[in-house]
């Protein structure tokens, strides 16, 4: 809750002003019974019909004043729990894009959604309803209480002596309450990781004609959430009735002793009918702070969910202990920056002389994902300015994760990657990512046009993007439809094909020149003619920019200066292709099974 604090204290001007203007219409509430009271008890008997109409009329004046001082604060209240939500949702969904992978994947994608999306929901229900139940109720409790106290002393016992009972109720409920709401969430979590996974294979689920069987799954976790939000409601339904059980008790009590009270002349029947009133109000009030409650679990409970990413700190901080400039060092002067020890890469560089003028360096890297064995060991290379590195491998063998030390979406747990000889950790985010152009085993499109596709949000001009199009081969793809860089694609690139898809992607990479350019299985669906020209392409127009392919097809990364061959999250050959075919059995199974022997001829 401290962290929801601090987003509520600039509001907490306004929000007093609610609160004022919620009081005043509460004690015009509060007013009318005990004025109708009086009409009864004083100003009938008299029968003066002018007096009854100036009493009426201020009971009129009264309901209006009431009225209008609960509607504006009301809109009020809403307006001001939006803007608290808004601001809570903006910082949060940030915090989310700044968590690390690592930290990522200890709450997975659906919980860092539902925190995004029905957390601050329920927050930004507490926050409104607290407003406007938060004053009116406790008013209308505690000052109905003290008027039934003047109007009916005696009476007003009875309403006292049940008091510690509704309390012990509404304590018991809401100390119930936040634990099973917190439950209600993660279900919630696993029902959205279900419908995400559903929606994104949709395709393969109907291929495969595995509809009923992901029905049946989705029923399955469908009924999770049923079942946990069934058992929090069953425990917070019996509030309700309870009370009404309580308060109902004491009306007739009230009833009973007050027309005793009445036959033996001790009160009026005004006063009665007023106090019965305002046992109304008072049961009204009761239930509106239990309905409090149950709010305040939900809230709570979310608000903690939420603090528990916004207090995600720390992982990704720079440790400026190691070498760096104040600036990351990377940008200037580091061409030719000298590796630690040129002496540790002598034997493992894949590049002679490289340990003098080393672009990227992974020097005996290992790394495992949080809480598994998987991951990669012991992996070096070294690549100069301008170098393309080609990594390929069975499935799972490491070669995306090496990709992903280097973009540090991880930190390795031993070992090193170097830009420039500055480590990655010491380089901050901003300047390390200025860096490269990345495209990924999955990337995604925009639901946009081919222009904000490739910019990216870069501003780029229309000449920075044809010509990373042409490079890219994506040049045919903007001729073919009228609109050309206006033409919008349907998220995910669903009105492309996969070629295609990947084309624009690689033209994303490549529009900002990158000095790093990353491509994971990147050109799987292009055809062996237009990925040699997309390769041949970059070579010429991005020569300073040192690539690095992850391929599974062996005419994508056969030309590349370097190559790592990897198994099981190590590196078992590496060196040219023509190296690695005379010295690396693996290697040489993958390429006579894919090129046989016309490699040159195909790549
Ligand atoms: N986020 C993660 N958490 C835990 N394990 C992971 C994670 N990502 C990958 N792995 C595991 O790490 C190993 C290496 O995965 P990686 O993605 O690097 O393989 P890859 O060679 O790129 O495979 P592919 O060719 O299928 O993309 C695999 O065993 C994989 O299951």
């Amino acid at each position: 809750m401290r962290k929801l604090l601090a987003y509520i204290r600039p509001y907490a001007g306004k929000m007093s002003v609610v609160f004022i203007i919620k009081f005043i219409g509460t004690i015009m509430d509060l007013f009318l019974p005990w004025i109708l009271a009086f009409i009864i008890d004083s100003v009938i008997p008299r029968k003066d019909v002018t007096l009854i109409l100036w009493y009426g009329s201020a009971m009129v004046v009264c309901s209006f004043v009431a009225w209008t001082c609960n509607v504006i604060p009301n809109r009020k209240a809403s307006w001001i729990a939006t803007r608290i939500t808004r601001s809570l949702r903006h910082d949060l969904f940030s915090r989310v894009l700044a968590l690390s992978a690592a930290q990522a994947d200890v709450y997975g994608s659906p919980s860092l959604i539902s925190r995004v999306s029905s957390d601050t929901y329920n927050v930004h229900e507490m926050v409104a309803k607290m407003q406007r139940l938060g004053v009116r109720a406790p008013i209308l409790l505690i000052g109905g209480m003290a008027i039934t106290l003047s109007l009916e002393p005696v009476l007003t016992l009875i309403l006292i002596a049940l008091m510690p009972l509704i309390g012990i109720v509404v304590y018991a409920i809401s100390r119930r309450g936040i634990p099973l709401y917190t439950v209600v969430q993660k279900k919630v979590d696993a029902l959205v990781r279900a419908v995400r996974s559903d929606i994104t294979g949709i395709r393969v689920i109907k291929a495969l004609s595995k509809m009923e069987y992901e029905k049946e799954r989705f029923s399955v976790v469908n009924k999770d959430v049923t079942d946990a939000e069934r058992h929090a409601a069953h425990v917070m339904a019996v509030t309700n009735p309870l009370m009404n059980l309580f308060l109902n008790l004491g009306l007739t009590l009230v009833v009973l002793f007050g027309a005793w009270r009445v036959n033996d002349g001790l009160t009026e029947p005004g006063r009665i009918i007023a106090f019965l009133s305002y046992f109304t109000i008072i049961l009204t009030a009761m239930l509106s702070i239990t309905r409090m409650f149950v709010i305040l679990s939900k809230g709570i409970a979310s608000a903690r969910r939420i603090e528990e990413i916004m207090d995600m700190e720390g992982e990704r901080k720079q440790e400026k202990s190691r070498t760096m400039n104040t600036d990351g060092g990377i940008t200037k002067g580091m061409d030719d920056a000298q590796m630690d020890n040129g002496e540790v890469y002598s034997e493992k560089t894949l590049v002679e002389g490289s340990a003098e003028k080393a672009h990227v360096v992974f020097n005996d890297v290992s790394f495992f994902y949080p809480r598994t064995t998987a991951g990669v060991r012991n992996v070096s290379f070294a690549l100069k300015k301008g170098q393309t590195l080609g990594i390929i491998g069975a499935t799972g063998s490491g070669k995306s994760t090496v990709v992903k030390l280097l973009l540090r979406l991880y930190d390795v747990n031993s070992g090193s990657v170097r830009i420039n000889g500055v480590d990655v950790r010491d380089i901050p985010d901003d300047v390390l990512y200025e860096q490269f152009g990345v495209v990924f085993q999955n990337d995604f499109i925009l639901a946009d046009t081919i222009r904000e596709n490739i910019s990216f949000g870069r501003d780029l001009d229309d000449q920075a993007i044809l010509c990373a199009a042409e490079i890219a081969q994506a040049t045919p793809i903007i001729a073919g439809h009228p609109e050309g860089l206006d033409y919008r694609l349907a998220i995910m690139g669903a009105n492309i094909s996969g070629g295609q898809k990947q084309r624009i992607l690689i033209a994303r990479a490549l529009a900002a020149q990158p000095a790093i350019l990353v491509m994971d299985d990147a050109m799987s669906a292009l055809d062996y003619r237009t990925d040699a020209l997309v390769r041949g392409g970059i070579a010429r127009s991005l020569a300073e920019t040192t690539t690095i392919i992850v391929a599974q097809r062996i005419s994508s990364i056969m030309h590349a200066d370097h190559i790592l061959v990897m198994e099981d999250g190590q590196v078992i050959g590496s060196g040219t292709h023509g190296h690695l075919v005379a010295t690396c059995e693996v290697y040489r199974d993958i390429s006579s099974s894919q090129i046989g022997g016309q490699d040159e001829k195909r790549a």
